[in-house]
């Protein structure tokens, strides 16, 4: 339904209706009042004249009008709108210093409506942007919502106002699906306009405030962006799997989730269990965060270039590039775990100290993202060490053309899926005979099945835990490591961490120079013999991503395509991706950008 009260603000120059405080933004139900809106179109002023490429009230190189303030209306001003940004202006001001300039790669959409009062000719229509901004008493700066809300009343007629407000925010839409911030390097695909998203929430992530924050932040900003989703709440651990697994991904453009990262890792695994898993896995997927690591949510928006976020900024963060609708590539990483399971991770694998406080800090689950301080600090007074053995595949050592390696030139249409196998081959496999890459085609296409692209099944369907890519690095679990792999000498460890993306949660930049689809593992560990104070100065560090410039000879950083980890001591817990898996040997290798990721 419509959106029905909403805060309102009139600064010194320019009318707006921010829907949030400064700083930090607090839970709140955005309900539309309609009749709250300002400003009066259609006065007839020259004290601002409209630009060379402007028409007044009519459209050439862009819109312009002129308005009062409904609550004053002594109060007018022009707006303008051009192809990359809203600017409004007091008119009855000579100088520049009321005139506010909205860029539209903030804005999210416009819509046209009547007003409440049906006595009322006039009509309405409401920009909504989500500009970063100064926080209020603290640095940095963060997304805020701002609403710029005009009236229209040229004529008599309510039908023709309608009209007005319509053609301008259908200008404003149209004018802000053009205008995204892109990063130089990636490769983008776009959810199509007015887009269908499966939202999953889990009720229970974190300090169980998911359903909150969908109601308070992101329902609002969907619809205000016209995007159309189906909320499904889920009711118990793999439920977002078995959905995923078995749903009509034709009624989708994008699943997403606001939740942790287990839920996203359901979802994920879910897809690749799919008979139709090659294209199953082109669904773009998007994160928003709801638990209490969060640590694809702190990834996608650093990789904005922005400053960091937490907590409910953060999930506007995520919220906004969901809407802008932009999806890039995604790695994950095949795990082969002791149990002969495979799961694909997108974020992470933990062995040793980090594993231990991730499912240690459970019971400090109440306290939100605190818990892994907490959890460190316990473990920290009763240090570790964990034997094993670690051995890896780096980068510079990789095929060229074997899978692991980011592959932009794939062909779009997919091989048979009947040609691949989940199976590990054998050390002596071609990486070229046994790679069976996914449909990499950067369209967003319909989920059809009458899609060319889509691979028929010609022999027995695999059963589903055998399906996903094959993994032509790995050798049998049971077999060594191939002799081109690296071996680490030591067998005595705290911590080994195979990190996917850059964050390990909200508050830790573990791997900085990771992206979601730079085609390998970042993979660290810390040797034994590292001291209490060095180790807690190291994660210290992490806030911020500096761990790697202070020198501490006991952690090793290398970019891998795979590696293997073979505990020998009993305790310790095995995470991947947050969730504990089976404890045992594990081995595992990346498969660049099979999936995509709505980012920014
Ligand atoms: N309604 C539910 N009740 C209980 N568990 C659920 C429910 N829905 C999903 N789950 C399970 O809860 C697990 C944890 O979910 P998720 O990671 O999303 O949140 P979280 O653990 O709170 O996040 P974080 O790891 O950041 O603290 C997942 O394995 C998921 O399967």
């Amino acid at each position: 339904g419509d959106l029905s009260t909403r805060k309102q603000q009139v600064d010194s120059g320019v009318p707006q209706q921010p829907g949030g405080r400064a700083g930090r933004p607090a839970i709140q139900l955005y309900l539309y009042r309609p009749s709250s809106v300002c400003i009066v179109c259609g006065m007839d002023t020259d004290a601002v004249a409209p630009g060379p490429s402007f028409a007044r009230n009519g459209v050439e190189h862009g819109l312009y009008g002129e308005f009062t303030d409904a609550l004053n209306e002594r109060v007018r001003y022009s707006v303008r709108l051009t192809e990359c940004a809203l600017t409004i202006q007091k008119i009855s001001s000579s100088s520049d210093q009321n005139k506010v300039v909205f860029n539209l790669t903030d804005c999210v959409g416009c819509r046209a409506y009547n007003g409440e009062d049906e006595a009322d000719v006039g009509a309405f229509f409401s920009a909504y942007f989500y500009p970063s901004k100064r926080r209020w008493m603290s640095s940095g700066t963060a997304r805020q919502r701002v609403e710029q809300c005009f009236r229209v009343a040229l004529v008599q007629e309510p039908l023709v106002n309608l009209q007005e407000a319509e053609r301008w925010a259908c200008a404003i839409r149209d004018a802000s699906v053009l205008q995204k911030s892109r990063r130089d390097g990636v490769v983008y695909s776009q959810l199509p306009r007015s887009c269908r998203v499966m939202l999953l929430v889990n009720p229970q992530s974190g300090r169980g405030q998911a359903l909150q924050y969908f109601y308070g932040h992101i329902e609002p900003m969907l619809t205000e962006a016209l995007v159309s989703y189906t909320l499904v709440i889920t009711e118990h651990q793999n439920h977002a799997r078995d959905l995923v697994r078995e749903a009509d991904l034709s009624q989708w453009d994008a699943l997403v989730i606001l939740s942790g990262d287990g839920l996203l890792f359901e979802v994920v695994n879910g897809l690749l269990e799919r008979e139709d898993w090659e294209e199953a896995i082109q669904t773009p997927v998007g994160i928003l965060p709801g638990g209490s690591g969060n640590a694809l949510a702190a990834s996608v928006h650093h990789y904005t270039q922005s400053s960091p976020v937490w907590g409910e900024e953060l999930l506007l963060s995520c919220g906004f590039l969901l809407v802008k609708g932009l999806v890039s590539r995604l790695d994950l990483v095949s795990v082969h775990l002791s149990s002969s399971r495979r799961i694909f991770s997108f974020l992470s694998l933990a062995w040793g100290f980090v594993a231990d406080v991730d499912i240690e800090s459970e019971k400090y689950r109440h306290v939100g993202a605190m818990r892994f301080l907490v959890g460190t600090m316990v473990r920290l007074a009763s240090l570790r060490v964990y034997q094993g053995r670690l051995a890896f595949l780096p980068v510079r050592d990789t095929p060229q053309t074997g899978q692991g390696t980011r592959d932009r030139a794939t062909p779009s249409t997919p091989p048979k899926s009947s040609s691949c196998s989940s199976q590990p081959s054998g050390p002596n496999s071609s990486p070229n005979q046994n790679s069976c890459h996914s449909a990499n085609s950067i369209q967003n296409t319909a989920h059809n099945s009458s899609n060319n692209a889509i691979t028929t099944m010609t022999t027995e369907p695999r059963p589903a835990n055998q399906r996903g890519p094959r993994d032509s690095l790995l050798p049998d679990l049971e077999q060594p490591v191939p002799e081109h792999w690296t071996v680490v000498k030591e067998e005595g460890f705290v911590l080994v961490l195979a990190m996917s993306q850059s964050h390990l949660s909200e508050d830790l930049l573990a791997a900085p120079g990771a992206t979601a689809d730079d085609g390998c593992v970042h993979l660290f560990y810390i040797r034994a013999g590292i001291s209490r104070p060095a180790l807690l100065r190291l994660f210290l560090a992490m806030e911020k991503g500096a761990h790697l410039a202070i020198g501490c000879p006991h952690l090793v950083y290398e970019k891998v395509t795979a590696f293997r980890l073979e505990p020998r001591s009993s305790e310790g817990a095995l995470t991947v991706d947050g969730e504990r898996v089976d404890f045992g040997p594990v081995q595992a290798q990346v498969h660049g950008g099979i999936a995509r990721l709505i980012s920014g």
